[in-house]
C-alpha cells in the first residue's frame, strides 16, 4: 500500500467517452463562496467578469458544491469550511473524518490516554511540568477550547501535577476581540484544577499571526518569538495574569488578536512561571497540521538551522495529532490522523499524467501537501513540478490585497503553454487572506485580483486547447459580516457592523469548460448533495480515466447525442 505499490495496483481505467492527454488546469479559488449579492458580498461587489462568465454562460457546467461540515468529514454541519479539510477532499476524492473529529473521539472515550504518545508524556508527570501549547478558541479550525478543556481534566486525573499553559490567540476563527473572553475561561479551569491540588497556570502566550503559528515557512521569525517566550520564558511584555496580557496589549499596541505581540507570565519577583526545561512533556494541542509543522520542528529536531533555540530543552513532545505523514513528524503523538491515502495525485502519476501545482508560500501546502493527504514532497519527481511563489511576510494581506496572484497565473500560464504538464494545479489565495483581516474595501481589490489570474490561467487553456476546473476550498469573502439566525447583519453596541474575519458556511462554485471539453460533457443531475470530495473523480474523468470505485462519484456525465 501507500506509495509503494506499484504496478496494477494503481492502473485507472480508461474513461468510455473522454480522452487522454489533454491539458486540465484545476483552479482552487482560496475562501470563495457563493452567497446572496449585497454589500457585505465582496465577491460580488468587486468586478469579477471571469467567474461571473462562467456562471452566467454555461448552466449545464456550473454548479455549486459542499465545502463544509460532514461534506468534508467535520463534526456537524454547523463547522464551517477550512483549507486543510476542504484541500484534503478535493485531492482524496474521499471524505475522510478529520482530526478535530478524531479528537472528539477519543476524548470521549478516553482512548486518548491508552495510547503511546500518552504514555510518553506521562513519562515526565512525576518531576517535571506539562506544557501544552496552541490555539485558543472554539473556532473548531486548528483546535477547539472544549477539547483542550477535556485534555486539561483528563491529564490532571492521570496525574499531570504541574501545568502551564501557552495560548496563542485567535480572531480569525472567531470575532477579533473573543480573545479575552477565551482567556478568562481557560483562568477559571486552572483555577478550579489548583482546588484538586494541580498547579497549573498559563504561562506564555501571543497573536497566532504573529507568534508561534506560521506555515510553509513563510517567516521562521513568527516562530521564533513563540519559542522566546514559550520555552525560554523571554518577551517584549511581562505581565502577571494573561487577562490583564490580552487586555492592556489590545489597548497599549492597537494589536488585535490574531497578531498580539508575544507576553510572557512572570511571578511577584519577575520570573517566568513557566519556561520549557529538560524533563518537561510538551502537547501541541492543535489537531491542524499546518501552522503547527514548523513549532513542531524546533521542539523536535535535534539538528535544527532556522533560528537560535538559544536552548534546546530533552523534553518528551507529542503533538495532538501526527502532523506531516511523510516526515514521521512529530514522532509522538496523542491522536493517530485520518489515513488519507492512495489520493488523486498518486494515482494520476502513476498513470501517466505530468502534474505541476504552484501557489505563494502561505497556500503553497494547501495545494501540495494538504491535497496529498498531508504528505509533503513529490510522488515522483519525474512528473510534478510544484512551484512556491515566495509570500510577502511580515505585513497584514489587506496592505498588499493582490498578494501574488498575478504571478501564480503566469506561473501557470507559462506551465500550460510549455506543454510538459497534463495537470496545471493552482491555489489563489486572495478571497481568503485578505477576507481574514476583515477589511472589506481591500477584500474588494482582492477578489478583482483572484478573478484576473483565473482570466490569464483561462486564456492560457484555450490557446492549447485544453480544459479548465475552477473551484473554491471554502467561503470567506462572500460574507463578511456577522448574522442573526434569521440572516440579517449584527451590530455593535455602537451601532457598527460586526465584522466576520472567518470562513463560512456557503458552498462554492464549481465550474467545468474550455476547447478540450468534449460538448457533450455536463453535469449530472443526479449528485445535488456534491461536495468537494466529488472533484477528484471528476477531474481524473477530465484526463480521461475512469475514477476507483471507493472514490466519491463523478459529477459529469457525457450526454448522448
Ligand atoms: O489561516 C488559517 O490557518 C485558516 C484559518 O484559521 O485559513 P485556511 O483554512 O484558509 O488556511
Ligand atoms: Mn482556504
Ligand atoms: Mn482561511
Amino acid at each position: 500500500m501507500g506509495s509503494s505499490g506499484g504496478g496494477l495496483e494503481w492502473k485507472l481505467a480508461d474513461h468510455p467517452k473522454l480522452p487522454k492527454g489533454k491539458t486540465v488546469a484545476v483552479v482552487v479559488l482560496d475562501g470563495w463562496g457563493e452567497a446572496s449579492p449585497n454589500q457585505y458580498n465582496c465577491i460580488h461587489v468587486a468586478d469579477t467578469p471571469t467567474m461571473d462568465s462562467l456562471k452566467k454562460g454555461a448552466p449545464e457546467r456550473w454548479r455549486l458544491v459542499r465545502a463544509h461540515g460532514t461534506a468534508v468529514g467535520l463534526p456537524t454541519d454547523d463547522d464551517m469550511g477550512n483549507s486543510e479539510v476542504g484541500h484534503n477532499a478535493l485531492g482524496a476524492g474521499r471524505i475522510y473524518a478529520q482530526g478535530v473529529k478524531l479528537v472528539d473521539i477519543a476524548l470521549a472515550s478516553g482512548k486518548i490516554y491508552d495510547g503511546e504518545g500518552f504514555k510518553y508524556i506521562k513519562e515526565c508527570f512525576e518531576t517535571g511540568t506539562l506544557h501544552l501549547i496552541g490555539l485558543l478558541s472554539d473556532g473548531g479550525v486548528h483546535s477547539r477550547l472544549d477539547q483542550l478543556q477535556l485534555l486539561l481534566k483528563g491529564v490532571s486525573e492521570h496525574g499531570a501535577k504541574r501545568i502551564r499553559v501557552h495560548v496563542l490567540t485567535d480572531g480569525r476563527d472567531v470575532s477579533d476581540g473573543t480573545s479575552l473572553g477565551f482567556v478568562q475561561t481557560l483562568e477559571n479551569d486552572l483555577a478550579k484544577l489548583h482546588g484538586k491540588g494541580v498547579d497549573a497556570q498559563i504561562a506564555s502566550g501571543g497573536g497566532r499571526m504573529y507568534v508561534t503559528m506560521d506555515r510553509y515557512e513563510n517567516d521562521w521569525d513568527v516562530v521564533k518569538r513563540g519559542w522566546e517566550a514559550h520555552v525560554l520564558g523571554d518577551a517584549p511584555y511581562k505581565f502577571t495574569s494573561a487577562v490583564e496580557a490580552v487586555q492592556k496589549l489590545r489597548e497599549e499596541t492597537n494589536a488585535n488578536d490574531q497578531y498580539l505581540p508575544p507576553f510572557v507570565i512572570v511571578n511577584g519577583n519577575g520570573k517566568p512561571v513557566g519556561q520549557i526545561v529538560d524533563g518537561d512533556a510538551v502537547v501541541t494541542f492543535n489537531f491542524r497540521a499546518d501552522r503547527m509543522v514548523m513549532l513542531a520542528k524546533a521542539l523536535e529536531y535535534e539538528d535544527f538551522d532556522k533560528f537560535d533555540r538559544v536552548r534546546f530543552p530533552k523534553i518528551h513532545y507529542a503533538g495532538m495529532l501526527q502532523y506531516d505523514g511523510e516526515l514521521k513528524l512529530p514522532s509522538h503523538y496523542l491522536v493517530s490522523p485520518p489515513e488519507i491515502e492512495r489520493t488523486s495525485g498518486e494515482y494520476l502519476v502513476h498513470n501517466g499524467v505530468r502534474t505541476f501545482a504552484c501557489s505563494e508560500t502561505v497556500k503553497f501546502g494547501h495545494v501540495t501537501f494538504f491535497w496529498n493527504g498531508n504528505r509533503s514532497g513529490y510522488f515522483n519527481p519525474e512528473m510534478e513540478e510544484y512551484v512556491e511563489i515566495p509570500s510577502d511576510s511580515g505585513i497584514m494581506f489587506n496592505v498588499q490585497p493582490k498578494m501574488k496572484a498575478l504571478e501564480i497565473a503566469e506561473k501557470a500560464r507559462d506551465a500550460i503553454l510549455g506543454r510538459k504538464f497534463h495537470q496545471v494545479r493552482v491555489n489563489l489565495p486572495n478571497g481568503d487572506m485578505v477576507g481574514h483581516t476583515g477589511d472589506i474595501e481591500a477584500t474588494i481589490v482582492a477578489c478583482k485580483a483572484a478573478d484576473d489570474a483565473v482570466k490569464m490561467i483561462l486564456d492560457a487553456i484555450e490557446q492549447v486547447g485544453g480544459i479548465y476546473l475552477v473551484t473554491a476550498d471554502h467561503g470567506n469573502a462572500e460574507d463578511m459580516v456577522k448574522r442573526n439566525k434569521k440572516g440579517e447583519p449584527l451590530l455593535d453596541k455602537n451601532g457598527n457592523i460586526q465584522i466576520l474575519t472567518s470562513h463560512t458556511l456557503q458552498p462554492v462554485p464549481l465550474a467545468i469548460g474550455g476547447p478540450g471539453l468534449l460538448p457533450e460533457v455536463r453535469f449530472r443531475k443526479d449528485v445535488p448533495d456534491g461536495g468537494l470530495a466529488n472533484v477528484a473523480a471528476t477531474v481524473m474523468n477530465l484526463h480521461g480515466f475512469e475514477a476507483p470505485s471507493n472514490y466519491e462519484p463523478t459529477l459529469i456525465e457525457v450526454a448522448d447525442n
